[in-house]
């Protein structure tokens, strides 16, 4: 057998400002060491100040994407991120019940951190139904929980209890960041199950450029997944290397509003694996 990198799928949309969505999440692959795949659910236009529009991409030719990766490259693990439509969490729902041994972790994107909205309304109660019990993981900031469990999010335990009830919905295991917490800490809360509760913590780093923070969380738990790792290992890993992405990425410099993070802080991680 030859050693090669471990291929992932991301599922998400294109930032042409390239601080979050795919070109955050292929380029979190690289740095932990994955071969980063992708399907574009749709094209926005954005940069650090906000987005400005967005195309979305045919069913089909999703579709379409999402099978050339799974049929020929056999991904690991798989991140979902933008989802804008419902007829398009129906085709991936679709293509997942094929595919149910591959672990997927999903980040239930709404709101751009520039306040701009990314999914249609009507989208939201097909996933929750329908794409949320499929997958390993889901990761809901906390606007999202507060939008999925119906509660009211502002305190570490508000955090919890929004996670036991999207856990009581049918989700497998839910990750509610707490990133946009007031305070000097943040607390993001791992939930396996209603006895097995994690609570990460971390100091606040105070810096502009905290856009694609959700979006590389996401990739970087699907590629820690990908190696092997258990979920709460994985996402210890993930937290880990956000918060130094984040750290490292005070001084890149790229538009007037809210910046990137830097994914290449550390030299990228050379791992190959007998697949
Ligand atoms: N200012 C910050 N300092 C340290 N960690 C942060 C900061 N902002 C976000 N994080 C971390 O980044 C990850 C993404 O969180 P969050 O910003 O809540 O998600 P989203 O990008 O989906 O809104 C979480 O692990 C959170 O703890
Ligand atoms: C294509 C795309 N996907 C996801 C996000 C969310 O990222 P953030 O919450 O950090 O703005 C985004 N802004 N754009």
């Amino acid at each position: 057998m030859r050693k090669r990198y471990l291929p992932v799928l991301t599922i998400a949309g294109s930032d042409s400002g390239g601080g979050a969505g795919i070109q955050a999440d292929l380029k979190t692959f690289s740095a932990l060491g994955c071969f980063g795949t992708s399907a574009i659910t749709a094209i926005t236009v954005q940069n650090t100040m906000g987005v400005k529009g967005i195309h979305s991409v045919p069913p089909d030719i999703i579709e379409g994407q999402i099978l050339a990766v799974l049929e020929d490259i056999k991904p690991k693990a798989i991140k979902i991120g933008m989802i804008d439509r419902p007829e398009v969490v129906e085709v991936i729902v679709k293509i997942l019940k094929n595919y149910s041994h591959i672990p997927v972790i999903f980040d239930p994107v709404m709101v751009a951190t520039s306040g701009h909205k990314l999914i249609h309304e009507e989208t939201i109660s097909v996933l929750s139904r329908e794409l949320i019990p499929l997958v390993k993981l889901v990761t809901p900031n906390m606007d999202e929980a507060a939008i999925l469990s119906g509660m009211e999010l502002n305190d570490k335990n508000s955090l919890e209890m929004a996670g036991m009830k999207i856990l009581s919905q049918g989700a497998n295991a839910v990750l509610v960041k707490g990133g946009h917490l007031k305070g000097e800490t943040v607390y993001d809360i791992l939930l396996e199950d209603a006895n097995q509760i994690t609570a990460f913590e971390s100091n606040k780093i105070h810096t502009m450029n905290v856009h694609g923070t959700g979006c590389t969380l996401s990739s970087a738990i699907a590629a820690e997944i990908a190696k092997g790792q258990t979920i709460a290992q994985a996402v210890k890993l993930a937290r880990n290397y956000v918060w130094m992405a984040i750290e490292e990425g005070k001084d890149v410099v790229t538009g007037s509003g809210n910046g990137p993070l830097n994914h290449f802080y550390n030299p990228q991680q050379i791992i190959k694996h007998d697949i």
